[in-house]
């Protein structure tokens, strides 16, 4: 049962902070795992702020059992020494269902609940779940007396979890995106893989066998086969429905981590479906989201030079032999206002921008 529309944006517990009417568009181009209980790891996390745009204090999958409390202390730790500036912190807490959950939601808003920016919830099943953690976040926060509210992102990995997907974006103003979670996606479909993430070649088409001069077809030919991308139809579902509820969509992680262009392929295709960001499981894979989900500087060119022929934004024009009209300029504004949000906190990537100058 959804909230009626006038009770959507009051608080859930007295003393909670009022939620959110719209969802900023942060960039989130890498969000960065971390075990906050692996020393090493964590060690390194106060050099990372300012390299990627988020880090994640991961607590669930990854993080061995017999850790878990030492990862929310680490985590809990760091939060407290760490001047984040204007790097996200994130964390991933453990299913709702496991043992630990309760105890990473109440001691991490509690203790660090005003430094945390997203509570990523993993193997959301539907509304229910985002409605029990909206309202137990409600009242650790009217606790805490904290006056910013958290957000929630759900892990898309079970199969009840893609057909439900509409409701659970709708299901709190809170909800900040979701992200692709293949792996456990992959296991509760049953589907015949053994990887986080990327294609697989045995998922395939092939093309049809020649034929001879008698149109018999030719089958021990040679044929073309080209892989097909596993995850199309996920991410597209999840890109639809971020959309309407005004939310931002993720890829998820890639495991092969050696294999850095197949990782680019794979972010980009979520990039140009409509994905704001991917994770990065090792600090290789941050250049690579940082790369896949910026603006070219010749797209972002491009569609400048679409945006100043267009003038009001109505009618069509001719550029470069093409028809630009109403359509297109809106999706050049689309790619121009990303521009803009990366470059206020990339100056790389400013620098870059600013040199574009607009071709008539
Ligand atoms: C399906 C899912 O749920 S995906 C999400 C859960 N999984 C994760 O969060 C995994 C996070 N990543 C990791 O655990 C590790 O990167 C691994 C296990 C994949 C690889 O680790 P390693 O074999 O140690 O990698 P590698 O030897 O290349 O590491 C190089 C250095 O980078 C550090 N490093 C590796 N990964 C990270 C990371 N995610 N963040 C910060 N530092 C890291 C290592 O500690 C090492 O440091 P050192 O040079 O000081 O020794
Ligand atoms: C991302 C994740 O948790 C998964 O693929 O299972
Ligand atoms: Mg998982």
């Amino acid at each position: 049962m959804t909230r009626s529309a006038k009770d959507f944006f009051a608080p859930l517990a007295v003393g909670a902070p009022a939620p959110l009417r719209e969802i900023p568009a942060r960039p989130s181009r890498a969000i960065h795992f971390f075990d906050p209980g692996n020393e090493k790891m964590a060690a390194k996390v106060p050099q990372m702020v300012g390299t990627v745009d988020v880090l994640l204090g991961n607590l669930e999958d990854a993080v061995k059992a017999e850790n878990k409390e030492k990862a929310r202390q680490g985590l809990v730790d760091i939060g407290r020494s760490t001047d984040f500036g204007k790097t996200q912190l994130w964390t991933r807490v453990n299913s709702l269902d496991s043992p630990w959950a309760l105890d990473d939601l109440t001691t991490l808003v509690t203790e660090i609940g005003d430094t945390l920016d997203v509570i990523m919830v993993p193997k959301v099943q539907g509304a229910e779940d985002i409605h029990y953690v909206d309202r137990l976040l409600a009242q650790l926060e009217a606790k805490a007396g904290l006056t910013k509210p958290l957000q929630v992102h759900a892990i898309l990995e079970t199969a009840r979890g893609v057909a439900n997907i509409e409701e659970i974006c709708a299901a709190s103003p809170r909800m900040q995106g979701l992200s692709l979670g293949p792996a456990d996606l992959a296991a509760d479909r049953r589907m015949k893989t053994t990887r986080v993430g990327g294609g697989h070649p045995g998922y395939l088409v092939r093309q049809d066998p020649q034929r001879d001069d008698l149109g018999v077809p030719q089958y021990d030919g040679p044929r073309a086969t080209y892989q097909q991308d596993l995850w199309h139809y996920t991410i597209a579902r999840m890109v639809d429905a971020c959309a309407m509820h005004g939310i931002y969509p993720y890829y998820g992680p890639f495991g092969d981590i050696k294999d850095t262009v197949a990782c680019e392929d794979q972010f980009r295709n979520a990039f140009l479906l409509g994905c704001v960001g991917a994770w990065s499981l090792h600090p290789a894979q941050i250049a690579i989201a940082h790369k896949v989900f910026s603006p070219s500087v010749e797209d972002v060119a491009h569609a400048r030079r679409v945006i100043a022929a267009m003038g009001d934004g109505t009618g069509a024009v001719m550029i470069d032999g093409k028809m630009e009209d109403d359509a297109s300029v809106k999706q050049c504004q689309v790619m121009v206002a990303l521009a803009e949000e990366l470059a206020a906190i990339d100056p790389d990537l400013k620098a870059q921008y600013d040199q574009i100058e607009v071709q008539a």
